[in-house]
């Protein structure tokens, strides 16, 4: 009895400091998710990502990494308290993550939702210097850090200033807490070169330094083979890959992520063409919609 127990506690020892460690950063578990009047984006999704991570989200528009983003930022209510898990807390029950600033999230364009209008960009007369010093807690050291990495100038006029010039602000802004966990996605699009390796450097540093936590939706691979440490790849609301960057074997072949992800999304519209006619009959069996405008993406579901 003694001797199976002390066999046994190792193990769940070790079990248990797993679940710490997951608890720390992010955990999904079983997730299913459905926009209203479409197929399952998610069905049974599973992600573990490491506390002091810096981990890409790859995948094909439309393969779900933005939905992705935003149920680990708690903009989406999925499942119960266990389903999807940041910070040992629940993203959508537990408020406290993002008011806190410990959650963190940056993307789309800078917008609000106005009733039946939609999202409406913001168009107010305000000064970089009225949004970045409206908001309140803020460390000034910490502040001044990132409006000098972000090359503002305090009285650009919101209103006036060009597109980058806006996501830098935007940028700052979202930044100014230290967060424990960081969901990016594809923010830096706009930004020059400089700009965008300076904030590379920066979140690294945060990682490194704070133990943070990075997740970052993009397109754009250039730098980011030395930068990421893990790497996500998603096809149409599945995941197809989850691993350390040091473990994706095809980069050890290859000179450059972006070569290795092209040949990734490359293979999935072969796969898509490999079966179109079995592909097609089955859309024709399960939906009663079976509209000639389907996109492909939709009907990948049915496969
Ligand atoms: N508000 C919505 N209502 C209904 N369907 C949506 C909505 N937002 C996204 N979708 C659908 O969900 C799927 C995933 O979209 P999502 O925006 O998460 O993809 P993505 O991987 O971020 O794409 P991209 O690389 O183009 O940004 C797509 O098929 C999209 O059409």
């Amino acid at each position: 009895m003694a001797d199976d127990e002390g066999a046994r506690r190792p193990r769940g020892e070790e079990k248990e400091e797993d679940e710490n460690e997951s608890c720390r950063g992010i955990r999904v578990q079983g997730m299913q998710f459905t926009y209203d009047g479409q197929p399952p984006l998610f069905v049974d999704f599973n992600l573990k990502i490491s506390p002091g991570s810096r981990c890409l989200l790859v995948g094909a528009n439309g393969s779900g990494k933005t939905t992705l983003l935003k149920i680990l930022a708690g903009k989406h209510m999925v499942g119960g308290r266990d389903v999807v898990r940041v910070l040992n807390g629940s993203a959508f029950h537990d408020t406290q993550l993002v008011c806190s600033g410990d959650l963190a999230y940056l993307g789309g364009s800078w917008s609000k939702t106005v009733g039946s209008a939609g999202e409406i960009p913001l168009q107010g007369d305000f000064s970089a210097e009225h949004m970045i010093f409206g908001v309140e807690g803020t460390d000034p050291e910490r502040r001044e850090k990132l409006i000098e990495m972000l090359d503002i100038d305090l009285q650009w006029r919101m209103h006036k200033v060009s597109d980058g010039q806006r996501r830098r602000v935007q940028i700052c802004m979202g930044l100014l807490h230290p967060y424990k966990v960081l969901l990016l996605d594809e923010v830096t699009v706009d930004l020059d070169v400089v700009t965008r390796m300076d904030l590379l450097d920066f979140f690294r540093e945060e990682c490194e330094q704070r133990g943070a936590t990075i997740v970052y939706a993009t397109h754009i691979f250039d730098g980011l083979e030395t930068w990421a440490t893990h790497l996500a790849y998603i096809q149409d609301g599945e995941l197809r890959r989850a691993e350390k960057l040091s473990d994706v074997s095809e980069l050890k072949r290859s000179s450059n992520l972006l070569s290795v992800v092209e040949s990734w999304l490359r293979s999935e519209t072969k796969l898509e063409k490999k079966n179109p006619v079995n592909t097609a009959s089955h859309v024709q069996k399960t939906s009663s919609g079976s509209s000639p405008f389907f996109s492909s993406r939709h009907m990948a579901y049915y496969r």
